[in-house]
């Protein structure tokens, strides 16, 4: 099966809060139809998407972040609900295009014990797989023993996912074509986070989960081998490229 993240960089307007950029979210959805549409049902899909404009600025705002947690209730029906819209927006819009996308919230499922580990039980995910649809899990808050809540990033759902469900492929779909080197040439592979650190930066908007170099850094925690790669490229990676760069 198949995880791909649709970044929330890639989807969203991510320098105004809570904008859509609805061109690039149909161009996603259009693409992932295409592909999934011609494929076999049970090469399973699991779709999960960033934030972008949706979640960060709410998080930010709260002082919410993967490791500072918050009690504030409206901390949680700011973030969390900001991130259940933008998961609407994309159900809506895979619908649109006959896809059989379905939510799963990870505040519901999710929560990270006092060391910051996260449990996702992924029962749910694996039979509506089973039952023929595509599951789309996003960033969220989860409960963190000791914290409140705290940010899990949709790439932490994505190694998650990758792993307890065996993906065969992952991909991440960003706004940009790949990670780039100083030169701004799409890097191919990466092997080690040492080779690439000096070029990893954060996200030039405001963003809570670290940018593309936590990105790259827990792409290489995962077993299974991860493309990253831009919204051009869906197509190519779901019909089995390695579009962008190969992070192993
Ligand atoms: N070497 C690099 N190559 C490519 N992008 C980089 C690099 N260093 C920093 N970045 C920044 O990382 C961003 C991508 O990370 P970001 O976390 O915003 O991605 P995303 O997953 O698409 O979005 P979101 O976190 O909202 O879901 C790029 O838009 C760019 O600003
Ligand atoms: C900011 C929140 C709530 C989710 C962030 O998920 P990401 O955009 O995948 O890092």
């Amino acid at each position: 099966m198949i995880v791909l993240k649709l970044g929330g960089s890639a989807i969203t307007d991510k320098d105004r809060p809570e904008t859509l950029d609805g061109a690039a979210l149909e161009e996603a959805a259009a693409a992932i139809a295409v592909t999934h549409a011609a494929k076999e049902r049970d090469e399973g899909l699991v779709i999960v998407h960033g934030g972008g404009s949706f979640g960060h600025h709410n998080a930010s705002e709260h002082g919410v972040t993967t490791t500072e947690g918050s009690h504030d209730t409206a901390a949680v029906f700011d973030i969390h609900g900001a991130m259940t819209t933008l998961n609407q927006f994309v159900l809506t819009r895979l619908a649109e295009h006959d896809v059989p996308a379905v939510p799963v919230h990870p505040f519901s499922a999710a929560h990270r014990d006092t060391d910051g580990d996260l449990t996702l039980p992924t029962g749910q995910v694996e039979t509506l797989l089973e039952e023929g649809f595509v599951p789309v899990l996003h960033g969220d808050l989860v409960a963190h023993a000791g914290a409140g809540v705290t940010v899990v990033s949709g790439d932490e759902l994505v190694t998650a996912l990758a792993t307890a469900l065996e993906a065969d492929r992952v991909g991440l779909c960003s706004t940009v074509p790949g990670v780039l080197d100083d030169d701004d040439a799409v890097i191919e592979q990466i092997t080690a986070f040492d080779d690439v650190a000096s070029v990893l930066g954060e996200s030039e908007s405001t963003d809570v989960t670290g940018g593309m170099a936590a990105k790259v850094q827990t792409l290489l925690e995962l077993e299974a081998s991860a493309s990253i790669f831009g919204l051009a490229d869906i197509k190519a990676f779901l019909e089995g490229g390695e579009p962008g760069t190969t992070v192993d």
